[in-house]
């Protein structure tokens, strides 16, 4: 650039002086050479020519410049005739396509490119090229030794005058190999689209495809099966092995995956150990299972990990479209909930999603939350029913009953209630509640002066929960001066048979602590005496349904009485629930059970009013009639 504008600026100087020797030019002599004036002339041409010398060096200068910036460029140039004849390469062509200058003299730019390839016909462009004098654009492009490339493209069309009327054309091409480009777009939209473990599809590219395929579906009238897949056992593996591990086992199930569905079929990983599986083209509702059975069979497969061996299964909900004529987000949804329900049942299966079902779920949902917020109302009250010795009239204690008193719907008994709470997070919150209003009931009773022993119900799940033993025992040290021995348990059979071991351990806990055990409606559930052998419980309760009806079914009367000597052989206690009249009350004493608890005895009554109830039992002494019935019976 210096050299160019100093260039100019001689040049400019050089035609002032020109013009200054000019006007200084004496006037001519005419006829007569004049030396002084041919002096002049000389001078003038001598200047003329420095400026020619001048002229020269700056184009010169200009066409060292561009042929500096042709053989510099990293762009590929390449010139062609108006035939298309390459006739100039610059060494950015060689190092790009591996063409030497030489090899692609006289040459035509088509072995450069990948012909027919991604729509782009080279005659196409050269037609667009023809039209706009220029063209400009992305080809894949093949290199010397047969690889391709994708390249951007821009051609140019000279034409300039040729003499006589007629043009010269010549047709300049700029181009650059953009493989790292798209390498790194690539790269990007990899990392948008796909789960950087599996490589399978993230949530993000699912629902891409999920519109596609529900379009290829209504256009070919052919089913869709949306599958939502959770690992069964996931976190255990993680737990016990390592994140590594169970990252492991992500990468070979997605694999696997791979393998058990066909071409058509779509695989995406939503995170955690949740997959989602699109099953097109199916020809009816039910083609489906195949698949599904071979994918469960395929994920429950053992496999070998940080060198120990490793077994996990699959929970699958599975909605079908256009059964379940649904949009994008609405199909997962409700196999997503299929899939809760698939975990529910017992896992390593597939449950289908049907309307029914959701709204039943719904239900079962909107009572949960009805109920938890009962519980934060202060709707849910505890009512104390009596258990008594009616050989002495003693009160040997009192049963915390639940109740709901609803606003609409009045007073309600824990039969309509509970059983929505089960296995719910709800129900451990209820349990809690209970057991703490308890304490404090029996504490305000102690500082009365009355000490009475209370037994709680509680559920399977509670006795499930490995630190139950420990909650209760820490809500127990807040009493300090309440006995454990003054709190008793009841829980169902079922409930104790669920998981035995865990079940054994907790009761043992708790009564090396003193708290007493009933099992609660006895002879309902179906305990092998092996287990109800080895179950640390204090005490059985015959179930009200037997009591009530013994006085007419010898049948039942026969299972009382085998319950009573059941009891006896094990070294248990053994109270009749349910005992609705003193006749009631004489046969159990007849039959050797002399604990017994019902409306013969007292209601449940809220626990203001059990001191009072307590004070009239022991003046109307009503069990000293008892021995009298029972002989009359
Ligand atoms: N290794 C690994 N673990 C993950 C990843 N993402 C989530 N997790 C873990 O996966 C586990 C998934 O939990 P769950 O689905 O409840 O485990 P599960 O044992 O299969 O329980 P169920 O589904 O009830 O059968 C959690 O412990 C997460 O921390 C991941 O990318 N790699």
């Amino acid at each position: 650039m210096a050299n160019k504008s100093h260039a100019r600026r001689s040049a400019a100087s050089l035609r002032q002086r020109a013009e200054q020797r000019l006007k200084a030019m004496p006037l001519q002599l005419p006829g007569t050479p004049d030396p002084l004036r041919m002096l002049h002339e000389l001078q003038v041409h001598q200047i003329e020519l420095e400026m020619q010398n001048e002229e020269l060096k700056l184009s010169n200068e200009a066409l060292r410049l561009a042929s500096c910036v042709f053989s510099h460029s990293h762009e590929g140039i390449v010139i062609t005739d108006g035939a298309m004849r390459i006739i100039e390469t610059n060494p950015a062509f060689s190092t790009i396509t591996g063409f030497s200058a030489r090899d692609s003299l006289g040459r035509t730019p088509a072995m450069l490119i990948c012909q027919g390839q991604d729509g782009q016909h080279p005659k196409a462009m050269l037609r667009a090229l023809y039209r706009h004098g220029s063209w400009c654009g992305e080809l894949n492009c093949l290199r010397r030794d047969g690889t391709a490339y994708p390249a951007r493209l821009f051609l140019t069309l000279l034409r300039e005058p040729a003499g006589a009327g007629r043009e010269q054309r010549h047709y300049i091409g700029f181009f650059s190999d953009i493989s790292q480009l798209r390498l790194h777009e690539d790269e990007l939209n990899r990392m948008a689209n796909y789960d950087l473990l599996t490589s399978l599809p993230n949530r993000r590219l699912l629902t891409e495809w999920l519109n596609l395929v529900i379009h290829r579906a209504q256009r070919t009238g052919k089913r869709l099966a949306v599958c939502y897949l959770d690992l069964d056992g996931f976190k255990a593996v993680n737990d016990s092995l390592g994140h590594e591990a169970g990252d492991q086992l992500l990468v070979d199930i997605a694999d696997r995956l791979r393998l058990a569905l066909r071409v058509n079929d779509i695989i995406a990983r939503l995170g955690g150990d949740e997959f989602v599986l699109l099953l097109t083209d199916l020809a009816d509702d039910e083609e489906y299972r195949l698949v599904l059975d071979r994918v469960l069979q395929t994920v429950a497969t053992p496999l070998t990990l940080a060198g120990s061996l490793v077994q996990v299964s699959a929970s699958i909900g599975v909605t079908v479209y256009p059964h379940d004529d649904s949009d994008n987000d609405t199909l997962l949804r409700h196999a997503d909930q299929a899939m809760y329900l698939a975990k529910q049942s017992g896992k390593n299966r597939y449950h289908y999603y049907d309307l029914a079902q959701d709204k039943l779920m719904r239900e079962y949902h909107d009572q949960l939350s009805r109920l938890a917020n009962a519980l934060e109302q202060g709707e849910l009250l505890l009512v104390y029913q009596p258990k008594v010795d009616l050989r002495d009239g003693k009160v040997i204690g009192l049963e915390a009953l639940l109740r709901w008193q609803h606003p609409e719907l009045g007073l309600l008994l824990p039969e309509s209630f509970l059983k929505v709470l089960e296995g719910s997070m709800t129900e451990l919150g209820l349990g809690d509640w209970v057991s703490k209003q308890v304490l404090q009931q029996m504490e305000h009773w102690r500082q009365q002066g009355w000490v009475l022993d209370v037994s709680i119900n509680i559920s399977a799940s509670q006795l499930q929960q490995p630190d139950f033993a420990d909650n209760l025992l820490q809500q127990l040290a807040q009493f300090p001066l309440l006995s454990p021995a003054q709190l008793g348990l009841e829980l169902l059979e079922t409930a104790a048979l669920e998981n035995i071991v865990q079940s054994i351990q907790t009761l043992a806990v708790c009564r090396a602590h003193g708290i007493s055990f009933a099992l609660d409606d006895f002879g309902t559930g179906y305990s092998s005496l092996a287990y109800f052998r080895n179950l640390p419980v204090d005490m059985l309760k015959i179930d009200q349904s037997f009591v009530s009806n013994m006085l007419n079914s010898p049948e039942d009367r026969n299972i009382v009485d085998s319950i009573i000597r059941l009891a006896r052989a094990f070294n248990r206690e053994v109270i009749a629930e349910g005992v609705e009249s003193l006749a009631h009350g004489a046969m159990l004493l007849q039959l050797g059970c002399h604990y017994c608890q019902g409306y013969a005895i007292a209601r449940p009554m809220p626990a203001a009013s059990i001191i009072a109830w307590m004070q009239g039992w022991e003046q109307q002494r009503t069990w000293e009639h008892l021995p009298a019935l029972a002989c009359a019976g």
